[in-house]
């Protein structure tokens, strides 16, 4: 399977979540608790992604930067954004920032 494949399909599980009530459901009870726990969760995973790039394994690392993805799908359905308009915004950004890097050394 693609990366991109296993990205929608984890979000569109994510979605099916949304106002569930379902007591065996992660997603479902973190929906539960509102967006800002989804957000501070968001900001943890963030934080243990960045000292698993300083001082974890490659394994380490590899996990908390999957908890991180997933719990930053999670804060985008909250939101009601699509990540799709985050991949867009990444795709709108491709080849610009040559010319950034570029505009920076002409100063
Ligand atoms: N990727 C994950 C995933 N990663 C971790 N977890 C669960 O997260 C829980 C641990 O979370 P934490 O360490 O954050 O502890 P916590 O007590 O929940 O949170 P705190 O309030 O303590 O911060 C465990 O129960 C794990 O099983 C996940 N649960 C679900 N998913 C994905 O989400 C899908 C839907 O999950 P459900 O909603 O549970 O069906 C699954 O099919 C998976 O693809």
């Amino acid at each position: 399977m693609s990366d991109a494949a296993v990205l929608a399909r984890l979000y569109a599980v994510i979605l099916s979540r949304k106002g569930s009530t379902a007591a065996d459901s992660h997603v479902a009870r973190l929906f539960a608790k509102g967006r800002q726990k989804i957000a501070q969760k968001v900001g943890e995973e963030g934080v243990e992604t960045a000292l698993a790039g300083v001082a974890g394994s490659d394994q380490d690392l590899v996990g908390e930067a999957a908890d991180l993805v997933f719990h930053l799908l999670i804060l985008l359905a909250e939101r009601g954004i699509s990540p799709d308009a985050v991949w867009a915004e990444l795709e709108a950004r491709e080849g610009k920032s040559g010319v950034a890097e570029k505009a920076g050394r002409d100063k």
